[in-house]
């Protein structure tokens, strides 16, 4: 791993795999670690983010699983984020110290979202709990409006926040608002902060306004694809990168309108990889058969520009 370097490029959103019956698989990580890299190039991972259903892990397991990743990506990978957001706030800080304990390249917590923030300020008294948990590891607050309902702008938040949390290091930013994502950007271009898209459909949109990279559960199975699109954009190759986003895209608007989500990710996960992620964690429903065919078939019908 990479202490102090700036995470830039792809992180892969991890999933949680899991057994038949429903408990975390921890004997395909090193596999999956492997897979990641050598398949994907992609070296970053967020673990046990929305995709790793975090939040429907018990804290055992989330720690078992932040150790597991962390010692099979040992040597492997670059960064290793660990999810930490919890909706009681001991719970979150219990993992900061786990994380801090293993050695985590970073920390990111979301809004808590029963009894949640109504104003930045609370927000951030949260954020900062959590964050002094873990005095030596950079944090990301990672905004998900769209699941947590906490709608605080970004720009408004980042304002003076370093001052409360030493440790800010960026954000990964999961919405659709990218005059948020610019004006953040614009304001914090000389701060050594990390934008970190979360609409993969998008992420094109993303870098042209500054983000630095990108973590999304699609990066999984399509970070050799998409790694391709971040090169023909640092070329200046804007045909080329929008041809990438417009093939991701398309298998991404099938999908979503066949009804998307983590349990689907899992499903196209395990056909692209081959390694078993096992069903999702109730109340999510596993893929059906159908939707696995189908979006089995729309992946391999696609021409990629680099003829794959
Ligand atoms: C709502 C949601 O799950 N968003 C995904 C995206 O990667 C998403 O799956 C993709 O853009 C397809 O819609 C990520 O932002 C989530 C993520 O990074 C995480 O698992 O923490």
């Amino acid at each position: 791993m990479t202490p102090g370097k700036k995470l830039r490029g792809l992180v892969a959103a991890t999933i949680t795999p899991m057994t038949p019956d429903g408990q975390i698989n921890l004997s395909v990580i090193r596999q999956y670690v492997d897979y990641l890299v050598s398949e994907q190039n992609v070296k970053n991972v967020f673990v046990n983010g929305t995709t790793g259903e975090g939040l429907s892990l018990s804290i055992q397991e989330r720690k078992q699983l932040a150790e597991e990743w962390m010692c099979q990506g040992k040597d492997k990978l670059d960064h290793v984020i660990i999810h930490v957001g919890a909706l009681s706030l001991p719970e979150s800080q219990e993992l900061a110290r786990h994380a801090a304990a293993i050695g985590a390249s970073g920390i990111a917590v979301i809004a808590p979202f029963f009894f949640r923030p109504t104003n930045k300020d609370e927000l951030i008294a949260f954020l900062q709990k959590v964050a002094s948990e873990a005095p030596a590891v950079p944090f990301y607050y990672y905004h998900i409006p769209p699941l947590t309902g906490v709608k605080i702008r970004v720009e408004e938040l980042l304002d003076g926040i370093k001052e409360q949390i030493p440790t800010f290091q960026g954000v990964k930013f999961s919405d659709t608002d990218l005059l948020d994502l610019a004006q953040c950007i614009n304001k914090n271009e000389r701060e050594q902060l990390a934008f970190l898209y979360g609409v993969d459909e998008q992420l094109l949109s993303a870098l042209a306004v500054g983000a630095d990279g990108a973590v999304g559960s699609t990066y999984n199975y399509l970070g050799q694809k998409t790694n391709l699109m971040l090169e023909a954009f640092a070329k200046l190759d804007l045909p080329l990168a929008q041809k990438y986003q417009f093939l991701t895209g398309e298998f991404l608007n099938f999908v979503i309108k066949l009804g998307f989500g983590v349990a689907q990710s899992k499903a196209v996960m395990t056909f692209v990889s081959g390694i078993p992620m096992g069903p999702p964690r109730l109340p999510l429903a596993d893929a059906s058969a159908e939707f696995i065919a189908q979006a089995k078939a729309k992946l391999e019908s696609i021409a990629w520009p680099d003829g794959d």
